[in-house]
């Protein structure tokens, strides 16, 4: 990544004024930077999302193309990095890096990112940072002067052999500190490719990258190719209604202003066709999607119902992600409920025994599309998966009450948390009371799909599929 127009190295910290005015004058605040320092620094202090604040700070300042580019560039890459570069701080600060003042230490996360992440020239990163240090903490520049110099000392690999452990004594820490992940989700990736370290690593390096964004082109209302020719872009690799958005905004797109296609990672497609195009004997009039919101799978579902003569009912406990589910689904037939899905057989909105196909896409810990949410490995924590494996356990418990005997249900996660995953399936099942036969997902993803493991459930990753890593088991009623 090189500096664009008006992301120039600041050529000083003071100079004449016109017309005789000798008063010393800051340089201009350097625009990008200054955006990525807000949103980074809205995503510490405030608990801010960063996808959510960045546009809103880029909008009010003004920034468009390479400016918006580079600032969104410098904001994610930071979040995401965020582990690595603070064990690098600490060290070139000679104090944990808890210990600098929060503007302060912000901005110097931005600056050292430029210097081991990106191709902004040194001199560059290390100068703007310090004009930025001196905006938001007056006092600190000389400091963050110095530690950038030490930073600029090595590379990152030279960084990563100073201070990870050995990896053959230390395999989850030293791939923690090299690819900045927590331990414990380095430890719950690894655990769940069976020990591979090799692919563990691609699978961290894969999380560290800017995701691809996906369309889907909702069946029967738009063909595929047709969308992929209007962006620009190219049909997915598997699923037969993913298009490739090359770039620009998704909400550019006309057939996504229409409702003919929508925003959704090709993983999060294919998990909800197998379970629309799972074999069923008997009737197949009646969908249900216990977990709705924002409504993704649904308008997928929709569509499919749509052609094939099957009506959709949509829950979610969210008042508001009830509201986006109603907006994702507009034309389609489905009726939407926002309400707890566990109130299956208390409520008569959701009888039991009455669904012929259960979808269960489940509140989870979101790590397998770190991708996309680049502060959300540094926010969740190993004590938020006790109340979701909860959640889990008693939702997929409602939807077997829901479903009829023959019926099917699909249990999906966005998390390849084996706890939210094989285990929640494993002990749903088992005390749900009524009998569960898993069927082998494999056949119901698109044929050829390599590296789907031995069934009968489904784990995708980002590093092998080039979808967020999605965990699909299809349960059928005995
Ligand atoms: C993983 S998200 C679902 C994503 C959605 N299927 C899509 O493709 O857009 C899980 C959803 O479940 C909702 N949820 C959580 N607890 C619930 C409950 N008890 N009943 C119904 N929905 C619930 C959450 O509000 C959240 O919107």
């Amino acid at each position: 990544m090189t500096a664009p127009e008006g992301t120039r190295p600041f050529r000083g910290g003071s100079s004449a004024g016109r017309g005789g005015d000798r008063r010393p004058t800051r340089p201009p605040l350097d625009r990008p930077r200054r955006a990525a320092y807000e949103a980074v620094a809205a995503v510490h202090r405030d608990d801010a999302f960063a996808n959510l604040v960045l546009p809103i700070i880029l909008r009010e300042e003004g920034l468009y193309g390479r400016d918006a580019a580079f600032a969104t560039e410098l904001t994610y890459g930071t979040l995401r990095h965020l582990g690595t570069l603070d064990a690098i701080l600490s060290d070139a600060a000679g104090r944990d890096v808890e210990r600098i003042d929060p503007p302060a230490r912000d901005a110097l996360r931005i600056g050292a990112y430029q210097l081991l992440h990106t191709r902004v020239p040194p001199h560059a990163a290390v100068s703007s940072t310090v004009d930025l240090v001196r905006s938001v903490a007056p006092g600190a520049a000389g400091f963050a002067n110095a530690v950038l110099r030490e930073v600029s000392t090595r590379d990152i690999d030279g960084w990563v052999a100073k201070l990870a452990p050995p990896i053959e004594t230390d395999p989850v820490g030293h791939l923690a500190l090299a690819y900045s992940h927590p331990q414990w989700i380095v430890r719950a990736f690894s655990e769940a490719l069976d020990g591979d370290l090799g692919e563990t690593a691609r699978l961290l390096i894969e999380d560290n990258e800017r995701p691809p964004v996906h369309l889907c082109a909702r069946p029967g209302l738009i063909d595929p190719i047709e969308l992929a020719d209007q962006v620009g872009g190219a049909p997915g690799a598997f699923s037969p209604y993913a298009v490739y958005l090359p770039g620009g905004a998704p909400g550019d797109v006309p057939a996504v202003v229409d409702g003919r296609a929508h925003v959704q990672d090709e993983g999060s497609q294919l998990v909800a066709a197998a379970l629309a195009d799972a074999p069923l004997d008997g009737p197949d009039g009646r969908w249900l999607d216990l977990c709705a919101g924002p409504g993704g799978k649904a308008g997928l579902l929709g569509a499919l119902a749509a052609q094939r003569g099957a009506r959709l009912t949509a829950v979610e406990v969210a008042e508001h992600r009830a509201r986006l589910v109603s907006q994702a689904t507009r034309g389609l037939p489905v009726a939407v409920l926002a309400m707890d899905g566990r109130e299956v057989g208390a409520d008569p909105k959701l009888p039991e025994g009455h669904f012929d196909r259960v979808l269960v896409d489940a509140p989870c810990t979101g790590l397998g599309s770190l991708r996309r949410r680049p502060e959300s490995r540094w926010r969740r924590q190993p004590s938020d998966l006790p109340p979701l494996t909860r959640l889990q356990r008693e939702l997929l418990g409602a939807a077997l009450r829901a479903v009829r005997p023959g019926g099917l249900v699909a249990y999906v996660t966005c998390s390849p948390h084996t706890v939210e995953t094989h285990v929640t399936v494993t002990e749903a099942a088992r005390r749900s009371g009524v009998s569960v036969d898993f069927v082998d997902a494999r056949p119901l993803l698109p044929a050829g799909m390599p590296g789907l493991g031995d069934g009968p459930t489904v784990q995708l990753w980002p590093h092998r599929h080039g979808t967020d890593a999605m965990f699909l088991a299809v349960l059928r009623k005995g």
